[in-house]
């Protein structure tokens, strides 16, 4: 005997939490999009989807405003709730950068000196790393270009990552008053080897896609620039020797009169993300031919080795970060946002670091003695 006889509500529940109102069309904003999910053959399958969620800030190198914080968060709970969708894109706009981290106009201008209202947003910004590691769909960083400070953050929270091979990696904050504890701390060392975390995390330097994917940090690197109906890889780094005069070359940036012959190459090649669209599309479409259920537990079960010291620290992070808004931040942040106008965009850290050799006091005068002052 079937089981007819049980009572059963069979009205379809709406468990969407928030709406539409944080995404948007125009920069700057976080911009949603359910797009079919296609076949190999690129084809259509009905009434499924893939949730691309899309930094809009490309004057900004896609940075995130307050404002789009909201709308990312809005965006993982939206695909995480919606059972149409299969799995979630995380991108930004254009071809330059994926995104760059936090707002450093919004950092310089509002949030520094304002400790407070920088614990509020550190709480949106801890939401919007948990939005991504709690979303019950794969996700998929999709690296259209530099991928730095808190969008190297908010990267490593994603479960995979494909890149554009123009696109560069690293951190800003401590050259720019932060410290990379929006994540970087917590995730760089299960990424990297520890020696290789510690240098990229607090060094500032920006390391090539190749070089982050020969260190395991990412799973592919994609050609995208199109020289005569032809994918041609990133001319500017070294990808076709490995060992030079016993030093590992791969992935490095080149040098000199290489380097100045690349960018000259560069210059009309048009660039087209086809190739890596279709391995994002790839992914997906392994994704999607496999049970949910096994599926997201197993990506869980990954995820619960990066939450291990994230959920940890998240909290106490948010703390420190809250009071360094007073001191280190406005430093950095306002030496960066005034570059235009002081023709630096750090302070003098040697001068700091004598300041406080000295013991003196962090009052408006030692600030005026470390910033470069405004170019006539
Ligand atoms: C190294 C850079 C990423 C790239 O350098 P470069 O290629 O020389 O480009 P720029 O001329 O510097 O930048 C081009 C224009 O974009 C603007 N820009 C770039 N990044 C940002 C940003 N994050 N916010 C706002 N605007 C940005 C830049 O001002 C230029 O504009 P212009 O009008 O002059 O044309 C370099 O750009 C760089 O270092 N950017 C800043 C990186 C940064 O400091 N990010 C914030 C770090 S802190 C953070 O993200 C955090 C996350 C959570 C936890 C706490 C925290 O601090």
């Amino acid at each position: 005997m079937a089981l007819e006889w049980l009572p059963r509500d069979n009205e379809i529940k709406d468990h969407i939490l928030i709406g539409s109102e944080h995404w948007g069309s125009e920069a700057p904003c976080t911009v949603y999009e359910k797009k079919p999910l296609t076949d190999p053959n690129g084809n259509p399958v009905e009434g499924l989807y893939v949730a691309w969620i899309r930094l809009n800030n490309p004057q900004q190198y896609n940075s995130y405003t307050t404002e789009m914080v909201k709308g990312v968060i809005a965006g993982f709970t939206a695909a995480s709730q919606d059972r149409s969708v299969v799995a979630a894109v995380f991108t930004g706009t254009g071809d330059r950068a994926f995104c760059t981290g936090g707002n450093t106009r919004e950092y310089a201008e509002y949030y520094a000196r304002r400790p407070h209202e920088y614990g509020e947003y550190m709480d949106l910004f801890n939401g919007m790393v948990d939005s991504i590691l709690n979303c019950k769909k794969p996700v998929i960083c999709r690296v259209n270009g530099m991928r730095v400070a808190g969008g190297q953050e908010i990267g490593m929270a994603c479960d995979i990552a494909v890149s554009s091979d123009l696109a560069i990696y690293g951190q800003a904050g401590a050259r720019h008053g932060s410290s990379p504890d929006g994540g970087s701390t917590d995730f760089l060392p299960w990424f990297l080897s520890m020696e290789d975390a510690m240098w990229n995390c607090v060094s500032c330097e920006l390391w090539s896609a190749y070089k982050m994917k020969a260190k395991n940090l990412i799973s592919k690197v994609i050609p995208v620039l199109k020289k005569d109906g032809k994918f041609i890889r990133n001319p500017l780094i070294i990808t076709d020797e490995y060992v030079k005069d016993g030093e590992i070359v791969y992935g490095e940036f080149k040098t000199g009169a290489a380097a100045k012959e690349a960018r000259e190459m560069m210059k009309d090649i048009p660039i087209d993300f086809e190739l890596l669209d279709k391995e994002v599309s790839r992914i997906v479409w392994t994704f999607a031919n496999l049970f949910p259920g096994c599926l997201i537990k197993a990506i869980d079960g990954i995820r619960a080795k990066k939450k291990f010291f994230w959920d940890q620290s998240k909290l106490p992070n948010r703390h420190w970060l809250m009071a360094n808004m007073g001191y280190e931040a406005f430093l950095g942040f306002n030496a960066f946002n005034t570059k235009k106008l002081t023709g630096k965009d750090v302070i003098d850290f040697i001068k700091l670091r004598q300041l406080i050799a000295q013991g003196s006091p962090m009052n408006a005068n030692t600030y005026a003695e470390v910033f470069a002052k405004p170019q006539e």
